[in-house]
């Protein structure tokens, strides 16, 4: 027996474990009529090579989305690779969890191919793609017991009562809640149901694990102690996963892979080091953190030097052959140093550094660093620069003191476009 997905009206079958937050009040429909319903196979039809072969790789090839005249992805090809954590980052609206939903087979694509484990699986239900979810709110059955929540997926598939127990205990202890299988989700925290929700998305042991915003519900601390509990269990399963999220810390701190998106399309993707460290863009500098940006001209000899009008032409930062002539820097704050004493005329070198003298306009403090802003001559923005508490007895400036800014131009990252 199927039944229908009040969502999308799609045949879904038992054994399918995947809830989405818009649905929760169906949910104990749907339980209702699953648990009567004859028991399916653990359905997956992807080749991710024998039961628990860890890491298969996932591919969108060409895909785009359109709802009507809103065009939710542009064709887009990424590869998703085996056994990493990467995360699809990007503003509201920019398509993660329409990218997301095609993955799962929530949503058909327009145009392209998914591939999962080598498998074209475009055309293949939800059930039978082998993927696991977690969604943000946590959409456990609230009239289920935590081991009855959990191991709905394995009753469904008709596993044997001593077989369900026992994976079932191992997916609470994998997510650090054993001895709780009695108690009901209204019992737990927050936190605690999260955990249950992975446990469950994880016990018929998928190829794919796919979050959407899962932390998004939960207080800070919680939520940093679940990015760490989330991290551990992903490495140690080494399963492939992707994770929605517009919160830039959580995937530069949790992901191997970070997919920038804006306006429908990916626009940078790889490590998170490498996002923060070397952006392309305006748009990914300036999401990812902050940046100070500055316009500047190519000398042909390595060099980036200020724009016309914005100083006296000193270097901001090395570029070898951009082929450009006007280019836009970015340094972080971070990357930049400040001290007390007046510069000389700006801009000008301090040792191999370059040195703006400015004047501190605001303070505050933020625990593990200070941040000021420093207005300098020639610039609308004021420059925004972090320093370490610990390197400072105070806050060390104060509204009003004139200061030197400074950068080594190698940590000036010279922007594509
Ligand atoms: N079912 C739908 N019908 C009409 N438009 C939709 C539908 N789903 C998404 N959209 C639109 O497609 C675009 C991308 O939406 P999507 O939910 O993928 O973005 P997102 O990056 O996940 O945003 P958020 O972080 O706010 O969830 C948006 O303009 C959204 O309004």
């Amino acid at each position: 027996m199927s039944y229908l997905d009040p969502c999308d009206g799609e045949p879904l079958r038992a054994g399918y474990p995947v809830l989405s937050q818009e649905k929760t009040a169906g949910d104990t429909m749907k339980a209702t009529r699953c648990s009567t319903s004859k028991p399916y196979g653990v359905a997956i039809d992807a080749d991710r090579g024998s039961p628990g072969a860890k890491g298969v790789p996932v591919r969108l090839d060409g895909i785009s989305k359109r709802f009507r005249s809103v065009v939710a992805l542009r064709p887009t090809t990424l590869d998703i690779a085996p056994g990493l954590m990467t995360a699809l980052l990007g503003p509201s609206g920019c398509g993660k969890t329409t990218t997301l939903r095609m993955l799962a087979g929530l949503e058909a694509p327009d145009e392209g191919r998914i591939l999962i484990g080598g498998k074209d699986v475009t055309r293949v239900p939800p059930n039978r793609r082998g993927l696991g979810m977690v969604f943000q709110s946590y959409s456990l059955f609230p009239h289920m017991t935590i081991a009855e929540n959990v191991s709905f997926g394995l009753r469904m598939a008709g596993m044997e009562p001593q077989e369900i127990a026992s994976r079932t205990a191992e997916m609470l202890t994998l997510v650090r809640l054993p001895h709780i299988e009695d108690r009901y989700p209204n019992q737990l925290s927050g936190g605690q149901q999260q955990r249950v929700a992975l446990a469950r998305a994880l016990v018929t042991n998928p190829a794919v694990l796919l979050l959407d915003e899962p932390l998004a519900a939960l207080d800070r601390h919680l939520r940093e102690e679940m990015q760490f509990e989330l991290r551990r269990i992903q490495t140690s399963l080494q399963i492939t996963t992707v994770i929605v999220t517009h919160d830039q810390e959580e995937a530069l701190t949790m992901s191997d892979q970070v997919v920038v998106m804006s306006d429908g399309q990916t626009v940078q993707s790889g490590p998170p080091a490498e996002i923060y460290n070397q952006p392309k863009s305006r748009f990914v500098a300036e999401f990812l953190g902050t940046a100070n940006l500055f316009d500047g001209v190519e000398d042909g000899q390595g060099n980036v030097r200020f724009a016309a009008g914005a100083g006296d032409g000193a270097v901001l930062a090395r570029a070898e052959g951009t082929g450009r002539r006007e280019l836009t820097v970015a340094i972080r704050p971070e990357k930049m140093w400040l001290c007390g004493q007046e510069a000389p005329a700006s801009p000008a070198t301090v040792g191999s550094d370059v040195g703006l003298s400015g004047r501190v306009t605001g303070h505050v403090f933020r625990g593990n660093n200070h941040v000021f802003q420093v207005a300098v001559a020639g610039r609308e923005m004021p420059l925004v620069i972090y320093q370490q508490a610990s390197n400072l007895d105070g806050p060390g400036f104060a509204q009003g003191d004139a200061v030197t800014v400074g950068w080594n131009p190698k940590n000036a990252v010279v922007l594509k476009d």
